[in-house]
């Protein structure tokens, strides 16, 4: 048996019934063991039953008070109570036979809350009208009771939500049926109070905003954004409604139409929430809906607007508003349009504001306000155009901005004739490798490469194709090595390879391949028998060796390399050789490569 956590004045009674629910009788042959069962149960179904009147007791006393002061009938009264024993009796029992809520509900809380709600609901019924929105007040504390008593953080928000969903709902009703402001001031409080303790007590933030931002506008983060901005227009729109419905309560608004339009206004905007927040809004042209959306608020002001007596000249003003929102959010086009749909609903509602009045004064003032309202939206669409187009020009600069930087970029990174990474990028890029090596402990290398005989070229076929010639001649090398070796041209005829993950005898081998790809390519399209060889230096990232040691290196190996009668890599410097300039290393057995020979490394 699991032991009750309840330390108050009911703790003993939900104790008890935690006993029952989750004390699942198996059959036992040993009728002590039945006695014993059977007492236990009738000490449950009594401590559930004494749970039961003194959870309501409260709303018994309340009922019985109305019908004593005749608001209610006797019978119902009686009825309910005797329905809430009932339910309670029998709750328990049937809830043992496999329905699973005593897991997180152990005294039923929810179930006999919910009992007690209906038979609320049907004694409301009973009710004169305004007792009855009293009575259905009384639904609010009740859910909330019940659902602070679940267990599991997430059951405790779903109920309190649930009363405030409630809450809200009757809230409307009570808007739309014009109960009076005390009521409807009550039914406010009590819609609010589930969200109160649930803050103060820190459980609503454990719901964390991101979580409810999600679910409030979407997973989409498109979406959401289009989602926030309709809420944030909706308040706009609810200061609307709220402003009319404030003139009917004084009494210069028709009190009928008011509560229509709120209520229409209401439902269209919870049609266009639910069609962003469900995603339907995807399949159509325009995700956003604006121009739907401001259409149907025009109907609206043109409605309010006749509706509006005194204060109509209110809706005109938020047209202008609205009109102006649309300047910047939708096409010049767009504007036009609504511009031209909002004069002939103003119009149409401006002549059955005029059929309705008799003084001359005013129909004239309708004449006027016509006349304005007219000229003020064929300025705005005008207006509309002219940020149109300082809008594209702006999007052209950007676009021209843009373009021009990442040129900018690509001219510092990158050499302008081979399209290969340039000198200072190359240096930045080493040093990072430098910084990497440190840590990562892999190996590395640095190839210099230089063509052999290019002043020939240049000489013989002329500049043009001498840079023809390198270009070509920096692709082969690319081709020939990994993707993941960067290729820089270093000056003139001059490249250097950073090859990652290499030590020398695999850079070496890289560099071969490059070698082989280099032959076979043809360097000129005029020259088509024109071929190039290379001679290369390399030499392997060391720690505690600083960049220039290490580039000099590799300078001092191309040297030797060239030196030896070039088209051939140089691995390692002959001694003396890099004071002398002397070049005393050998020929490697593969072509190009110079390998060590026992009398170049005497020590
Ligand atoms: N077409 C062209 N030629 C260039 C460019 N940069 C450097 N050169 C030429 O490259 C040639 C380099 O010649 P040298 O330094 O004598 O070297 P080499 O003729 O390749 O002889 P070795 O390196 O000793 O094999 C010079 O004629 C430069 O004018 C360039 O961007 N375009």
């Amino acid at each position: 048996m699991a032991p009750s956590r309840h330390h108050d004045s009911t703790g003993a009674i939900e104790s008890t019934a935690v006993t029952m629910v989750n004390d699942v009788p198996h059959a036992s042959p040993v009728p002590a063991h039945a006695a014993a069962r059977a007492n236990r149960r009738l000490r449950v179904v009594s401590g559930v039953l004494t749970h039961a009147v003194v959870r309501h007791a409260a709303a018994w006393v309340l009922l019985a008070v109305a019908a004593s002061f005749h608001k209610l009938p006797w019978g119902g009264v009686l009825g309910m109570i005797a329905a809430t024993i009932a339910a309670s009796a029998l709750l328990p029992a049937i809830a043992r036979r496999g329905i699973p809520v005593h897991r997180f509900d152990p005294v039923l809380f929810g179930p006999l809350t919910l009992l007690s709600v209906a038979a609320l609901v049907c004694v409301a019924s009973l009710a004169h009208a305004t007792d009855r929105w009293w009575l259905l007040a009384c639904v609010l504390p009740s859910l909330l009771l019940a659902c602070s008593h679940l267990r599991g953080s997430a059951w405790r928000h779903a109920g309190a939500l649930t009363a405030f969903a409630v809450g809200a709902a009757l809230l409307v009703a009570g808007l739309t049926t014009r109960l009076d402001d005390t009521l409807l001031a009550a039914l406010a409080g009590l819609t609010a109070a589930p969200l109160l303790p649930l803050w103060s007590t820190g459980r609503l933030r454990h719901l964390r905003w991101s979580a409810a931002r999600r679910w409030l506008l979407s997973d989409d983060p498109s979406q959401g954004v289009f989602i926030l901005r309709f809420l944030i227009a909706c308040v706009a729109a609810m200061t609307g409604i709220a402003a009319l419905e404030y003139g009917a309560t004084l009494g210069l608004i028709d009190a009928v139409a008011a509560r229509w339009m709120t209520c229409l206004a209401t439902t269209t905007v919870i049609g266009f929430y639910l069609v962003t927040r469900s995603g339907l809004n995807k399949n159509l042209g325009d995700r956003t809906m604006t121009e739907p959306k401001l259409l149907v608020c025009v109907v609206f002001l043109a409605f309010g607007y006749y509706l509006g007596g005194i204060g109509r000249g209110l809706a005109l003003t938020l047209l202008v508003t609205l009109e102006m929102f649309g300047m910047f959010v939708i096409t010049p086009t767009q504007v036009a349009r609504i511009s031209a749909f909002a004069a002939v609903a103003f119009s149409v509602s401006m002549l059955a504001v005029a059929r309705t009045e008799t003084d001359p004064g005013q129909l004239k003032l309708q004449g006027v306000t016509f006349g304005v309202m007219v000229v003020v939206l064929a300025v705005m669409s005008w207006l509309a155009h002219q940020l149109g187009q300082l809008r594209n020009s702006l999007m052209r600069r950007k676009n021209e901005l843009a373009e021009a930087l990442e040129r900018i970029q690509m001219l510092a990174t990158r050499d302008e004739l081979t399209g290969l990474v340039n000198r200072r990028h190359m240096m930045d890029l080493l040093n990072q490798q430098i910084r990497l090596g440190a840590r990562s402990g892999a190996p590395a290398c640095i190839a210099l490469i230089d063509l052999d005989h290019f002043k020939a070229v240049n000489d013989t076929h002329g500049h043009g194709v001498g840079d023809e010639v390198l270009r070509n001649f920096a692709q082969a090398l690319k081709a020939g090595l990994r993707d993941t070796d960067v290729v820089a041209r270093w000056g003139g005829e001059e490249f250097l390879v950073l090859l990652n993950d290499s030590d020398l005898d695999a850079a070496a081998l890289g560099i071969e391949r490059a070698r082989l790809e280099v032959g076979r390519t043809g360097m000129s399209a005029s020259v088509p028998r024109l071929r190039v060889t290379f001679s290369c230096g390399l030499a392997a990232f060391e720690e505690g060796l600083p960049l220039e040691k290490l580039v000099d290196l590799a300078d001092q190996r191309l040297y030797q390399a060239k030196a030896q009668g070039r088209d051939r890599t140089c691995t390692f410097l002959t001694p003396g050789a890099a004071h002398s300039g002397m070049a005393t290393v050998m020929h490697s057995p593969a072509p190009g490569i110079a390998q060590p020979h026992a009398a170049e490394h005497p020590g």
